[in-house]
């Protein structure tokens, strides 16, 4: 089982695959899958896109720069409500962010952040990484290192990494392994270039998952054979 486990929920985990906003029947099952795993005493770092609020790309009139900053600050918006809910449904968590400053955000600091998974806090890391021109993919991947994860899970809305986007295309194949070098070389779109090749340098593997595959999360905390990994 993995003992320090960084979790990328997309934005979507809050509003429902394609939605915008906020689902009360979404993040009720999101509540229910992370409480199966919060209950292993494992500490856990999660970082949340912003896909139900604003992806920078999708602001066509605004200067990339400009979106993208509303972007991250939909990832703040998104962390301060997944705080909300959790703390309504018995899970202490704490939001972090460089990005903010505002009472219920702190600032992210090594030695804070480890106090907060000694006492049992889910760390929500807001704000990307700070800069436009990335994504979350890219700060679940830094996070993930600097809380120093066995595991970086990124669960989406397909269950791994295949040849091509099974979305667009039937005949895709699913890689049950695939090496950061082959992702990268592919331009594997289901996550970016940049975490891979983070991760890659740090030795920090991955795990492509389906979250909306209930039970799938614990699945992927014990190490069951789930998803695509991503490895040397
Ligand atoms: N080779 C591939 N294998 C698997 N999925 C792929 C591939 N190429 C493209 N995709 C697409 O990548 C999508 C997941 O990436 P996407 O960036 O949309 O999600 P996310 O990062 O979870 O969301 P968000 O942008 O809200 O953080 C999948 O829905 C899938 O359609
Ligand atoms: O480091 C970052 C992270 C995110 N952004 C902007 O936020 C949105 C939402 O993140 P997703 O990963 O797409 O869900 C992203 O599209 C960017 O516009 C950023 O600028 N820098």
């Amino acid at each position: 089982m993995y003992k320090r486990v960084l979790l990328k929920l997309s934005g979507e985990a809050l509003s429902g695959e394609g939605g915008k906003g906020f689902s009360e029947k979404t993040l009720t099952y999101l509540v229910n899958e992370v409480k199966k795993i919060h209950q292993l005493n494992i500490k856990l770092g999660i970082v949340v896109g912003a896909g139900n609020i604003f992806r920078g790309k999708e602001l066509k009139d605004f200067r990339i720069q400009m979106a993208d900053q509303l972007g991250m600050l939909g990832t703040v918006i998104n962390s301060l409500y997944l705080k909300n809910v959790f703390e309504s449904n018995g899970l202490k968590s704490v939001v972090v962010s460089p990005i903010v400053n505002l009472p219920s955000v702190m600032p992210l600091k090594y030695d804070f952040i480890e106090q907060c998974f000694e006492a049992g806090y889910i760390v929500l890391f807001a704000g990307g990484t700070s800069n436009p021109l990335f994504t979350t993919d890219t700060a679940s991947a830094l996070r993930a290192i600097e809380m120093n994860a066995d595991i970086l899970v990124k669960a989406t809305k397909v269950d791994g990494i295949y040849d091509k986007d099974p979305k667009l295309f039937e005949d895709a194949k699913k890689y049950d392994n695939i090496t950061y070098e082959q992702a990268i070389k592919e331009q594997i779109k289901v996550m970016d270039t940049e975490a891979f090749s983070i991760c890659e340098k740090n030795n920090l593997s991955i795990l492509i998952i389906n979250f909306f595959e209930e039970g799938n999360l614990l699945k992927a905390v014990e190490g069951e054979n789930i998803g695509t990994k991503v490895n040397h």
